[in-house]
């Protein structure tokens, strides 16, 4: 999220718009000199045995940016926030964090980062108000901040009901709720969120998105990682793609999908028909640059015409015996991106969890 100041000096105020010039001159340097919560150049990670997991990953996060890293299981999302992290070493490559390097002021970069697992890291047998207090201690929370601290966490998860409960009774949603504070107890300026989400239901999802909002709009940076591509397209301000180690693609996700080219045509047919549909779809001459995939339902076309044509192919698939029970022409989303990009769909597991509290 970058702010920018809006003047509303009249212009015909010369020297009130000269000192406002010199406002947004004090800004914009004070912006540029400001290090950047994350820049990453030419970073390698080659396990030890010999997993090349990140191959040249550049990045540039300003502060503020929530930024979301997405990409399908194993392209290297994790061992990048790792060494962001500085969990793990780079093999090669500059990585600084908050201004700090991640190689050798390790330290300084914990103490200014949050960082919340993909898995949990909560004690279950600790109720909620402990396992807070607990990483008050470890993050070297000023011990008469402490119960102040923790309470006002508790009550930003919504989980004050629950406080003194042991975290072994707690649903996902909750335990993830709870990570959440435990990862946020120094307020951090940058934060770290491994797969927030994954596995919960809409509702509890729902609750943690407003928290990461909340603590965004406040000006903490949040780097997230997440298989829900409808998640990134709500909560950031900018993506990028991860495969096989290096970020292919990366911008607004306005500009990511605009980089899809055209519009989606969704076509859903009666019986067995996709694989016929979709070939009928490929023969269409208005559509000779569209791409055709099967799915559930039928088959999906993306192309720059296709609200020009589409009741054209939908008269062809009639003439071919083909049975439309349904279609609808839409804006594509960040799943065609990905399948644009990748080639397939990116995996998304099933919420199997009673989130609420
Ligand atoms: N400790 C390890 N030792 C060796 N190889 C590893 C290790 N951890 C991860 N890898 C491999 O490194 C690659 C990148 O893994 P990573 O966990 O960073 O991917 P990811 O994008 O986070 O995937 P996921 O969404 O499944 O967590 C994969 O091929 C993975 O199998």
């Amino acid at each position: 999220m970058n702010v920018s100041r809006h003047s509303e000096t009249p212009a015909s105020d010369p020297s009130a718009a000269a000192a406002d010039a010199d406002e947004t001159q004090r800004t914009t340097t004070a912006q540029r000199d400001a290090p950047r919560a994350i820049d990453v150049d030419g970073l390698e990670l080659t396990y030890g045995d010999g997993t090349e997991a990140v191959s040249g990953v550049e990045m540039s996060i300003p502060r503020g940016e929530f930024f979301g890293f997405l990409g399908p299981n194993g392209a290297g999302k994790t061992t990048t926030i790792k060494v962001l992290a500085t969990l793990l070493s780079p093999t090669a490559g500059e990585v600084r964090v908050n201004g700090f390097d991640a190689r050798t002021e390790g330290r300084k970069v914990r103490s200014s980062i949050g960082y919340m697992p993909q898995e949990t890291s909560i004690d279950p047998e600790l109720t909620a108000r402990e396992n807070v207090r607990f990483a008050c201690e470890a993050y070297g929370v000023p011990r008469g901040e402490r119960a102040d601290r923790t309470d006002e966490l508790l009550d930003l998860v919504d989980l004050v009901d629950v406080a003194d409960k042991e975290a072994e009774e707690f649903s996902g949603g909750m335990k993830k709720r709870l990570d959440a504070a435990t990862a946020l107890v120094h307020e951090p300026p940058l934060v770290f969120l491994d797969e927030p989400t994954t596995g919960l239901d809409p509702k509890a999802r729902n609750r943690l998105w407003e928290y990461f909002r909340r603590i965004n709009d406040e000006g903490t940076t949040i780097f997230l990682t997440t298989q829900y591509l409808e998640e990134a397209d709500q909560l950031c301000d900018r993506l990028a793609v991860i495969l096989d180690g290096e970020i292919v693609i990366e911008g607004t996700p306005a500009e990511l999908k605009r980089e899809v080219g055209g519009e989606v045509l969704d076509i859903d047919v009666a019986g067995d028909a996709h694989a016929e549909t979709a070939a009928i779809a490929r023969d269409f001459e208005p559509f000779a640059d569209a791409t055709v995939e099967t799915t559930d339902e039928g088959i999906s076309v993306t192309a720059r015409s296709a609200r020009q044509h589409g009741t054209d192919l939908l008269v062809a698939l009639r003439d071919a015996g083909v049975t439309v029970t349904g279609f609808n022409v839409r804006e594509p989303t960040l799943d065609d991106v990905f399948l644009a990009i990748t080639g397939e769909p990116l995996d998304e597991e099933t919420p199997d969890e009673e989130g609420g509290s």
